[in-house]
């Protein structure tokens, strides 16, 4: 049994009294209700699964002998009470998280401005909930307010480098509620392998997917990841990076890649989106509408990183295209010229972008409302930071918290002890941070290695993401942390659905 009530993440405010009343929580008779005026109640398929969950999680381990035990407590149900009403929505980078938990002998009593922050408010109740040397279940007097720091805490899979099942991708999501994270950005394609089954362009996967039959995502998986991520109050931003990255939409698409050429010849091998037909950007608005409708966030991850320039320096359609257009030796023109166009279209959408830092550092034309993912880590990533906010863009971060590059030994600690606001600024810049991502790229990890090499690592970027600033003392996160690994692997014992192992990596 874990060593029991121990939060993570650090909720902002906890107050407990000195010796804190226990409150015996009986397996048979306990439950979650909705308080009167709450704006929801029965019926609200966010609570009522929750619900559902959060008994499983919290009582695992219960054997029917509980039943028998004489239970004089008043600990018996917890009542969630929203403030506003919304139930059948989707999560947004503007839900509130916020909530309040009081619990005493008389009453446990759960406020939230939203069914979001209800959600967030469960996780942490769940947390509270220890288990004495007998087995009994009890909960102590406490009282906790809490939010988050920053809105946008999210974890990036790449389900290209290697294919990921769709229970591998749920179980990262029960993993990630754990966390409070709440959003799962979904590089979901790239040069190895295109897994989207795609309505307007189905031999976009029969060509481009590792195995057409057995490592594509269905419309109806990516729906129920998306329902999935929901009932969880975790948002679902698709990535489909362009123009670099795209060699596995090549079979799929003739005549959209580059042809690279070997002096006068095309050399057989592809490069980048080819920018300039008009097919390009016709293929580009059929395909973006397409995804427009099938993800809801307002957001679509449209990266821009990494664009190799040999490939179109050696086509003489294009060189004879830079000179029509007077870019002149500057390929970061062409891919601007390429970028601009696609942001238009994906505006004309009616949906928002983030894009990679590149398309901020090569100077294109973005939208106000662009957010910026920063992700290099060559050069300090505090000056990009300090660059985007000061150009008045919203930053996320990612350059310190790449998880697929491991290490020897304990290194949660460097994810835990970033500071994302460490950068020359105003506080109008800092406050354009929206947040972070951890980042889990496939070259190296598929379903046998995805979850001990994320968790509990990822935990340590949750925390810096959730909890206030000043919490940042590693001993005790170790404690709190280890406890969590631990909650985690009882989990598995009581055959919950977090199947794989997690890592050794904070235990030595
Ligand atoms: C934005 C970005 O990170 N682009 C690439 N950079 C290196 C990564 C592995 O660490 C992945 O290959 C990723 O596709």
């Amino acid at each position: 049994v874990c060593p029991s009530a121990a939060l993570w993440p650090q909720p902002q405010l906890q107050r407990s009294p000195p010796a804190p009343a226990r409150c015996p929580l009986p397996p048979a008779r306990f439950r979650f209700a909705h308080a009167a005026g709450s704006a929801v109640g029965p019926g609200c398929a966010v609570l009522d699964e929750a619900f559902q969950r959060y008994w499983a999680i919290i009582f695992a381990g219960a054997r029917p002998a509980e039943n028998k035990q004489p239970w004089r407590t008043s600990c018996t149900e917890l009542l969630i009470s929203v403030a506003t009403p919304g139930c059948n929505g989707f999560p947004s980078l503007d839900s509130k998280e916020r909530y309040k938990l009081n619990i005493s002998r008389d009453s446990m009593l759960l406020y939230a401005d939203a069914v979001w922050g209800a959600l967030r408010g469960l996780e942490t109740f769940s947390q509270l909930v220890g288990r004495d040397e007998n087995g009994m279940y009890y909960v102590n007097e406490t009282e906790i307010v809490d939010f988050p720091r920053f809105p946008h805490r999210g974890v990036l899979l790449d389900t290209s480098r290697h294919y990921l099942p769709l229970k591998a991708i749920l179980e990262t999501l029960d993993v990630m509620a754990y966390n409070k994270f709440n959003v799962f950005h979904w590089h979901i394609v790239d040069d190895p392998s295109f897994p989207y089954e795609s309505f307007t362009f189905p031999e976009l996967s029969k060509q481009g997917a590792f195995n057409a039959m057995t490592h594509v995502y269905t419309a109806s998986d990516v729906q129920t990841v998306i329902e999935y991520a929901r009932l969880h109050g975790i948002r679902v931003i698709a990535e489909f990076d362009t123009p670099g990255h795209t060699l596995s939409w090549g079979p799929g698409a003739p005549g959209l890649l580059t042809p690279c050429y070997m002096g006068k010849d095309p050399s057989g091998t592809y490069g980048p989106i080819n920018p300039i037909f008009n097919s390009t950007y016709q293929f580009v608005t059929s395909l973006f509408q397409e995804i427009s409708s099938v993800f809801p966030d307002y957001f679509i991850h449209l990266g821009g990183d990494e664009v190799d320039f040999t490939c179109w320096k050696s086509n003489p359609e294009i060189l004879a295209f830079m000179k029509k257009m007077g870019f002149g030796e500057d390929y970061t023109k062409l891919e601007s010229y390429y970028i601009q166009r696609l942001l238009d279209i994906v505006s004309s959408l009616g949906k928002g972008y983030m894009v990679w830092q590149e398309v901020f550092d090569n100077g294109v034309k973005v939208r106000p409302d662009t957010i910026i993912h920063v992700w290099k880590n060559k050069e300090p990533y505090a000056e990009e930071m300090a660059n985007v906010t000061k150009a008045g863009y919203r930053a996320l971060l990612s350059s310190p918290w790449y998880l697929n590059r491991i290490s020897y030994g304990q290194d949660w600690m460097a994810a835990y002890q970033v500071e994302p606001l460490n950068f020359k600024g105003s506080t109008k810049q800092k406050d354009l941070v929206i947040g972070g991502e951890a980042c889990m790229w496939g070259e190296y990890v598929d379903a046998t290695n995805l979850s001990p090499r994320l968790w509990p690592r990822a935990g340590a970027v949750a925390e810096r993401l959730w909890s206030n600033a000043t919490v940042r003392n590693l001993q005790d996160a170790y404690v709190r942390l280890a406890d969590f690994r631990c909650e985690l692997l009882s989990c598995i014992q009581a055959g919950g659905l977090f199947q794989a192992t997690t890592s050794a990596t904070l235990n030595p």
